[in-house]
């Protein structure tokens, strides 16, 4: 495998389980060289040791700083010379001396059509809102939050029973197709990011930021 790339967890991993899947069933070229979670209890980890890969837990209460944590962060990521660092429901604010490092090689999987509810408990800000739609964005890190250049984005409609469950259940079955698509395009030279934006590939997309419905027919 001559892709590695290291996923950042902090709960169930079941985007980490769709990158684990696309890749042992030889649909994603990528080795996952290993697992880090800032949560002990994070069943991602059981995921990945189920798979064989490597884990690491690093507990970001432990740390004085959140510059302390991301520089211990940094070196463990190191260690794996990552092509690629996956943010599969990360859940901790990464500085900016940590985004810069990894810039243009960092992606993160959002459950909103950004620009739109950055941040967190994005369903139920779109219900309260009345959005007709939602959805997913898969963009690269930036040091501002949820603002790096959008990759790809997959939407569906809000229905008036809809709850953040079920709504979040929707998302979740959008996630898992357009993360490993993102990575494998990524993973191909088929995306490439700079001065902060994202360019394709004229085989991928026209432009960036496509939403990518049609995928799920
Ligand atoms: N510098 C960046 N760091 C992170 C980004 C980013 O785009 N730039 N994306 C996030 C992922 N994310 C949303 O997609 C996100 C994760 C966490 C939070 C947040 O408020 N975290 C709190 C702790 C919350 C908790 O522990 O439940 C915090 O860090 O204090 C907002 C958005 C990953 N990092
Ligand atoms: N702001 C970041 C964020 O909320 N990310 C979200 O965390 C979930 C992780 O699920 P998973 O652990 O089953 O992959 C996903 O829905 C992802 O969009």
């Amino acid at each position: 495998m001559s892709f590695p790339i290291v996923v950042l967890i902090s709960g169930s991993g079941s985007n980490l389980q769709a990158l684990i899947d696309q890749s042992l069933q030889g649909q994603l070229n990528v080795n996952i060289s290993a697992v880090i979670s800032n949560k002990a209890d994070a069943y991602g980890l059981e995921r990945a040791k189920q798979a064989a890969i490597p884990t690491h837990t690093l507990d970001h209460k432990l740390f004085e700083s959140r510059e302390a944590f991301d520089a211990e962060l940094q070196k463990i990521i190191d260690q794996y010379s990552p092509k690629l660092v996956v943010l599969a429901g990360f859940m901790r604010i990464l500085t900016e001396s940590f985004a810069r490092h990894y810039e243009g090689r960092m992606l993160n999987i959002h459950p909103s059509l950004l620009p739109k509810f950055k941040g967190l408990d994005t369903h139920q800000r779109a219900i309260e809102a009345n959005e007709k739609e939602h959805g997913v964005s898969v963009h690269f890190v930036s040091a501002e939050l949820d603002a790096g250049a959008v990759i790809i984005q997959a939407s569906t409609e809000i229905s008036s029973n809809d709850t953040a469950e079920s709504l979040g259940n929707k998302v979740h079955t959008l996630e898992h197709i357009i993360y490993p698509l993102a990575v494998k395009w990524f993973s191909e030279d088929r995306i490439t990011f700079h001065d902060g934006k994202a360019s394709f590939d004229q085989t991928v997309l026209p432009e960036s930021g496509i939403r990518y419905n049609e995928a799920l027919k």
